[in-house]
């Protein structure tokens, strides 16, 4: 079997390159978006200045016997100067150079380095004690194979190979081969070549062993608000990016569709518990009072740049309260944030309820992950409605059917089957179909896709019939251009062909606001497809084109044979089964 030659990675390098990036990148503070290196040497200077003149005037004061205090109106500048700079260098240049001097917690460091638009192997700056040995040698000396052998018996913890290693690429090179070695089975077909793994470790996954390929498609240009999009679409489902495609040429066709933002809020609810309903009630008030909400959002909003908490939405269940605290959290979805703020609040409430018991920071009712009627109803992430008048000639040529096929189809399907199916948000057809593939192709939390599919169809006859006015409006899209996957190599291409990659820094949350935006355009353009391939009795006939190729058959056969015969047996020269019975 061809093994991937490690690349060698230096933890020096690393921590050097990227503490200097961070200084060079940091901004001062939101009030002041500047580098930080330029307002240190700002601040610095005035510092001096000021210094410098107050000392000459002591000086001429001295001379001439006048008193101290008469101060001219330069003085009284050069004073207020002075101040304001050492509060400066006290608080920002001194803090961040002392934090940097003594080093950070892993968390800050993997925040500033998603601040930056990196993610750093934040656990291989913590190897500072004696080397691991193996067979009295030390780890990084032995043989792959050798340190492979030892995590499929159980001497070595496989979850520890990035630390002992120093080496993320090579970690992930003998965990895939302990894998088959415990297994007995091959993994030939996972690839290792193609990613870096130091940006993956402490961001995006645990354990490593390579990376799944999925085949991405471009569906468009999708024309919305006036800007033409190419839509990345990752998916194994063959027919979903013709058909989105599909759609996207009956917008383009009809002069675009047109986009509102609703809202921006992403939320977490904690549960807490009291002696008794009353109690529970009397925090729910207090909470409810707008002179506690401010320091309340004020707990909250110290610790993030971005997150500002807006709102806390209170709900009691017997003597248990859920707290729904919703934050704008600029460029990134937010989950980390939101929980990182709530914490803090949960640390301030504690103090002036006492008796508060703390079941748990998440008690489903923010609702992530979950279907819920409370993200439908109360909006969840970014809150989009997405609209377009699909001509009549465009809905026979390109969609092939007709407005009242479409109108009644509409109906029957998207909101009255749907509410016979009990549905909650699920009044359309297939939006998570696109959600998703958008979502693995930019690198969101593939998980919340459901409730960013949330989302309800419309589709009415218009000008006197002529046209079709469609609609999709989504409350809950949890969407980010910074944080979680959206810095992989592979997924931040997908944000930069949207141009809406990363933190947008003039106007921190226009990103991520814009990529909400573009995915309820191509969920509206994927709706007009699919839904008129179902007018038109089209849908089995095009996945048998699309999803059902001659290859695909060809593998089906050698499914059965499978089926009735061996089973997925090793192929691969992987060495005796080592799986400890
Ligand atoms: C497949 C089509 C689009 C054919 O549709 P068509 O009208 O026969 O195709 P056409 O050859 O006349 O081409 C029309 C346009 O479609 C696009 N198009 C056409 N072919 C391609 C292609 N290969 N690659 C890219 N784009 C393509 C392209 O824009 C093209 O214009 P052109 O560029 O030629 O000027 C249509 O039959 C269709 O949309 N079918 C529906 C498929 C679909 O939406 N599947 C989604 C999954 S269904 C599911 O999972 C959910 C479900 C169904 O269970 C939910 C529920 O309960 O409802
Ligand atoms: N904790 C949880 O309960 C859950 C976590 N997740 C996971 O959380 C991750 C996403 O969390 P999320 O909070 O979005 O991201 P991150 O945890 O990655 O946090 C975003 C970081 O980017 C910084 N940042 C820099 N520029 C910007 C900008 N313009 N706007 C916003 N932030 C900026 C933030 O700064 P600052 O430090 O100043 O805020 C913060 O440090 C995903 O991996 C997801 O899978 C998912 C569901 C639940």
């Amino acid at each position: 079997m061809a093994w991937a030659q490690p690349q060698s990675y230096s933890p020096e390098s690393y921590s050097k390159d990227s503490r200097k990036r961070r200084r060079s990148q940091a901004l001062a503070s939101d009030g002041l978006p500047l580098p930080i290196r330029y307002t240190n040497v700002i601040f610095f200077v005035t510092f001096l200045l000021a210094t410098w003149h107050l000392l000459i005037r002591w000086k001429e004061k001295d001379l001439t016997n006048t008193p101290f205090i008469l101060f001219n109106w330069k003085d009284v500048l050069a004073l207020v100067t002075e101040l304001g700079s050492f509060v400066y260098l006290i608080g920002f240049f001194g803090i961040y150079y002392v934090e940097h001097a003594i080093g950070r917690s892993t968390s800050e460091d993997l925040d500033e380095g998603i601040a930056a638009g990196h993610q750093e192997p934040v656990l291989l700056h913590k190897v500072a004690r004696s080397p691991p040995q193996l067979d009295g040698r030390t780890l990084v000396d032995q043989e792959d194979e050798r340190i492979a052998r030892a995590v499929a018996v159980g001497e070595l913890p496989s979850h520890t190979l990035e630390t002992e290693l120093g080496d993320c690429q090579r970690a992930v090179v003998v965990r895939k081969r302990s894998a088959e070695l415990r297994t007995g089975r091959s993994l030939s077909g996972l690839p290792l070549d193609g990613m870096d793994y130091s940006t993956v470790i402490g961001a995006c996954c645990e354990m490593v062993i390579g990376h799944i390929q999925i085949p991405v498609g471009v569906a468009g240009p999708l024309l919305l608000d006036g800007v033409e999009y190419t839509i990345p679409m990752a998916t194994t489902e063959g027919c979903l990016v013709a058909s989105t495609n599909r759609g996207c040429k009956a917008i383009h066709q009809s002069g675009g569709a047109r986009s509102v933002l609703l809202g921006d809020g992403m939320t977490r609810a904690p549960v807490v518990r009291f002696q008794s309903a009353q109690r529970a009630a009397a925090l729910k008030f207090f909470l409810e009072d707008s002179e506690h909400f401010m320091t309340v959002a004020e707990e909250f909003n110290r610790t993030s740049r971005f997150a500002r908490l807006q709102d806390i939405k209170c709900t009691v269940a017997g003597r248990n309260l859920y707290m729904r605290f919703c934050c704008t959290t600029g460029d990134a979805m937010g989950m980390n944030m939101v929980s990182k703020g709530v914490n803090n609040v949960l640390d301030y409430l504690v103090k002036a309820f006492p008796d508060m018991e703390i079941i748990s920071i998440s008690g489903n009712y923010c609702s992530d992950k979950k279907p819920t009627a409370i993200n439908w109803i109360e909006g969840r992430g970014k809150s989009v409605v997405c609209e377009a008048t699909i001509s009549g000639a465009v809905v026979s040529k390109v969609l092939k059917t007709t407005i009242p096929a479409l109108v009644e189809l509409n109906m029957l399907k998207n909101l009255t089957g749907s509410a016979m199916a009990g549905a909650i948000g699920g009044f359309n057809a297939h939006a998570s179909n696109i959600v998703t593939a958008l979502f693995i192709a930019t690198g969101q939390d593939p998980a919340q896709n459901v409730e960013s599919s949330q989302c309800i169809t419309l589709m009415e006859a218009a000008n006197g019939g002529r046209d079709l006015h469609v609609s999709v409006t989504m409350p809950s899209l949890e969407v980010g251009t910074v944080g979680g996957g959206t810095h992989l190599a592979a997924q931040s291409a997908a944000l930069n062909l949207l141009g809406v990659k990363g933190a947008n820094l003039d106007r921190p949350g226009a990103n991520a606001q814009q990529l909400a935006r573009i995915v309820a355009g191509a969920v509206l353009a994927g709706e007009l497809s699919l839904m008129s391939a179902l007018a038109a009795g089209q849908l089995v006939r095009s996945h048998m084109q699309f999803n059902r190729s001659n290859s695909q058959l060809a593998m089906m056969g050698a499914t059965k044979a499978v089926d009735t015969g061996a089973k997925d047996a090793i192929t691969e020269p992987t060495g005796e089964c080592l799986k400890q019975k």
